[in-house]
């Protein structure tokens, strides 16, 4: 056996970009096959360049909200605060851009200093020990791997007759070319990122028709959390097409039009397509490897990130098993600890906390409460509303709520948050499910006062000394 191990990664996601810093750290002669850029789509077109346009509108948001905390306009000819608010789309997606290929850059430059080398160019595997990366210019490397970690990710669905042109009919990678804000958006899709895109571009100002195709949006949500948003969506004036598909869009003159499944056309500006990926297996040599794909077509991994074929890992997207950034880098990183010998746990899905960015935004980490009613786990839940926490109040945030899972003798095995900044705030479940913490430590632990985290000891409070499963409570 040589001292030194190859390792070869093809795409350099969080997936691919995490593990290989694992990998290089553990000793390994570590190469990155990535054809677009190092961070992968998470930080070019998707995770990175969404959250930054979602960051803008949540400026606008809260300046749409100061004339009921008593700010209004200095000059009295206006009415709102917002009159004096307009985007500029190019400057605005200008930066995002910007910010997306400076994050490129920081994690190559790591990636450099760590002495991980990066080949720009496409890869495939070539049986289970090597690996072949073709350049744009068609120089062909053979890559010798004792290791090799596909994380290659996944891309939009089109509909065949929806396909994106890039400037009317557009997938959420192309939104940033826009060079004017769009006069009315339809989104297509309601799950997180269309969901994600209508909140921000509504809260931008846009005139925005979500063509959602269940009776509520965000259908893997919550269905609490998914209630709120539906009703804040549509108390601020955005048209929600409920039980609606597209099957088609087609350019006019100055928009597009979207027809509906059941015959209805609706009319805008632009139209941004948010219904779903499909996984990058194609080209990759995986048949000819004996690497095995799951019906939906996604490679087949366990705990560890291992294929069916040995050496061969995968991570990420492409895997299928819960599609999100955080998630495809511990994916990554736990296949080269299995791999390069070091202890490794597998990944428990229950751990995992996620966030949609939304307006007020939804948190959850571990078990659901559909999980809950349908006796599938056994345990208690409380619901605690946001509005008679002292902080809301003053921040006049009037819908939200935070919700506590724990196991018939307490222990917190899982939450929800609705809430502007639910991302932060779901961060002490997501420890007590990982530590597994009781709804008495939860209690115990200070809070400031005020603050939004008071509602989430509150609510550990409450399930406080409630023994036997005694099914849920609001
Ligand atoms: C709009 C949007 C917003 C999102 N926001 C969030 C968020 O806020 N938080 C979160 O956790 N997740 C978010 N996600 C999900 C997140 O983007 C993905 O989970 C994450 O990108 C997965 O990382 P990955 O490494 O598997 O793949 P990717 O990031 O897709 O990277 C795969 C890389 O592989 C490269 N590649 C593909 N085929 C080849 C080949 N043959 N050879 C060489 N290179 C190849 C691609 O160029 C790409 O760079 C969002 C997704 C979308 C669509
Ligand atoms: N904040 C985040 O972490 C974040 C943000 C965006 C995406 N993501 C990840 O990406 C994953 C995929 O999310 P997504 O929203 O891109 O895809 P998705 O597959 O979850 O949602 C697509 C939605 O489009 C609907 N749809 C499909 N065809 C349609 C049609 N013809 N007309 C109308 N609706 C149609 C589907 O029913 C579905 O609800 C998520 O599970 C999430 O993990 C995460």
């Amino acid at each position: 056996m040589r001292d030194v191990t190859n390792v070869v990664i093809i795409g350099g996601g969080p997936g691919g970009y995490e593990a290989a810093l694992v990998a290089a750290h553990l000793g390994g002669n570590v190469t990155i096959v990535e054809e677009a850029g190092v961070g992968g789509s998470a930080v070019l077109t998707d995770v990175v360049p969404s959250k930054g346009l979602i960051a803008v509108a949540d400026v606008m948001t809260r300046i749409r909200k100061a004339t009921k905390l008593g700010l209004v306009p200095a000059d009295a000819s206006r009415t709102s605060l917002l009159d004096g608010v307009r985007v500029d789309a190019v400057a605005m997606n200008e930066r995002l851009l910007k910010l997306a290929a400076q994050q490129s850059a920081d994690i190559q430059a790591r990636l450099n200093e760590e002495g991980i080398r990066t080949i720009r160019g496409k890869g495939r595997l070539d049986g289970t020990e090597h690996v072949i990366a073709i350049t744009p210019d068609g120089v062909e490397e053979r890559l010798s791997a004792d290791i090799t970690l596909v994380a290659t990710g996944t891309r939009p669905r089109d509909l065949a007759d929806a396909r994106p042109d890039g400037e009317r009919i557009l997938n959420w990678k192309q939104m940033y070319n826009l060079a004017e804000m769009p006069r009315k958006l339809i989104v297509v899709g309601s799950g997180v990122t269309g969901a994600e895109f209508a909140s921000a571009y509504h809260a931008l100002r846009c005139e925005v028709v979500l063509v959602s195709s269940r009776r509520m949006v965000l259908p893997s949500q919550d269905s609490d959390a998914a209630r709120v948003i539906q009703d804040v969506f549509e108390a601020r004036g955005m048209e929600i097409l409920s039980q609606a598909r597209a099957i088609a869009a087609r350019r006019t003159e100055d928009g597009v039009i979207v027809t509906l499944e059941d015959g209805r056309e609706v009319e805008g500006s632009h139209v941004l397509m948010a219904v779903g990926s499909i996984p990058n297996t194609e080209d990759l040599g995986l048949e000819e490897a004996g690497i095995e794909l799951t019906p939906s077509g996604h490679i087949q991994v366990d705990g560890v990130s291992r294929t069916s074929a040995r050496g061969v890992y995968a991570a990420g997207d492409v895997t299928g098993v819960y599609p999100l950034a955080s998630v495809a880098a511990m994916q990554g990183r736990n296949a080269m600890y299995h791999s390069l010998g070091d202890a490794v746990a597998p990944l428990n899905p229950r751990h995992i906390s996620a966030n949609v960015f939304t307006s007020p935004e939804i948190a959850t980490v571990g078990v659901t409460q559909d999980q809950l009613d349908s006796d599938l786990v056994r345990g208690r839940a409380i619901m605690m509303q946001l509005h008679s926490n002292a902080r809301a109040k003053m921040q006049d945030l009037n819908h939200g709520f935070v919700k506590v899972f724990c196991s018939p003798s307490g222990v917190i095995i899982g939450g929800v948050v609705v809430a502007p900044g639910a991302s932060e705030l779901i961060h002490s479940l997501a420890l007590a499910v990982r530590r597994r913490l009781t709804v008495d430590h939860m209690a115990q632990a200070f809070t400031v006062y005020p603050s939004l985290s008071g509602t989430v000891a509150e609510a550990a409070r409450r399930l406080h000394g409630h023994g036997g499963d005694e099914g849920i409570s609001y």
